[in-house]
């Protein structure tokens, strides 16, 4: 599907199976979601723009490149999105980080918000949404529709495990956003977790269940 970036990078997968195992605990689950994120990161940047400044090596002058300074921005969707925050960090430190607190309300399915601090030039930035999870779709719709509403026009959208229907429900809102993901599960259970998937991304990084 166009605008889908699938990452099957060994690295990825085996880090992936990790954090699908339900006898991880929190703290190695925690260490894997943020290499994973700096992996998968690492891809996600991969079309940042460049230019090219002329530099002194010990032996002569010489033309090479940087980045071309457009501002970065990366949003984690609280709170698993938090997981994957210090991954990404370490690739790009100078971003600035918003964040969006959506719960899924259990019953209805649909994100309840409760916080949004995004930085003051969002519009201005090149932004990366985090969440591990993209089940129904209705978290990350929403999240990125209160950047779009701040004025943001440059956003991706990166999760380690997505549904089907999740990826169709932000292709078809967003078809501008591009969605990284190490993996497109099966389907959705009853209470619309993903199967196989790895069961609530949040508790499990933060030992709350
Ligand atoms: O695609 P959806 O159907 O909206 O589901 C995905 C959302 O559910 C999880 O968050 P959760 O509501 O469990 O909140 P938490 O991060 O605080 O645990 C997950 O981290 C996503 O944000
Ligand atoms: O499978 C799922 C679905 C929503 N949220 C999660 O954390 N896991
Ligand atoms: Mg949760």
């Amino acid at each position: 599907m166009k605008n889908v970036f699938v990452m099957d990078h060994p690295l990825i997968q085996h880090k992936l199976t990790l954090i699908r195992d339900k006898h991880t605990g929190s703290k190695e689950f925690r260490e894997a979601v943020k290499e994973l994120a700096m992996l998968m990161g690492y891809e996600a940047t991969r079309n940042l723009p460049l230019e090219e400044i002329e530099i002194e090596t010990p032996l002569c002058k010489t033309k090479t490149k940087v980045l071309a300074g457009r501002k970065l921005g990366i949003v984690p969707i609280l709170r698993a999105g938090l997981g994957m925050v210090d991954g990404m960090l370490n690739l790009i430190p100078a971003a600035k980080v918003g964040h969006i607190g959506l719960y899924r309300d259990p019953e209805t399915l649909e994100p309840v918000e409760y916080y949004c601090k995004l930085p003051a030039d969002v519009h201005e930035r090149d932004l990366i949404v985090l969440d591990p999870m993209l089940a129904t779709g209705g978290s990350a719709k929403a999240a990125i529709q209160f950047i779009k509403d701040k004025g943001a026009t440059s956003i991706k959208f990166m999760c380690l495990i997505a549904s089907p229907e999740g990826i169709k429900v932000i292709s078809e809102a967003h078809p501008d956003v591009e969605i990284y993901v190490a993996a497109i599960d099966e389907r959705l259970n009853d209470h619309a977790y993903i199967v196989p998937g790895l069961g609530d991304a949040g508790d499990r990084l933060f030992g709350t269940k």
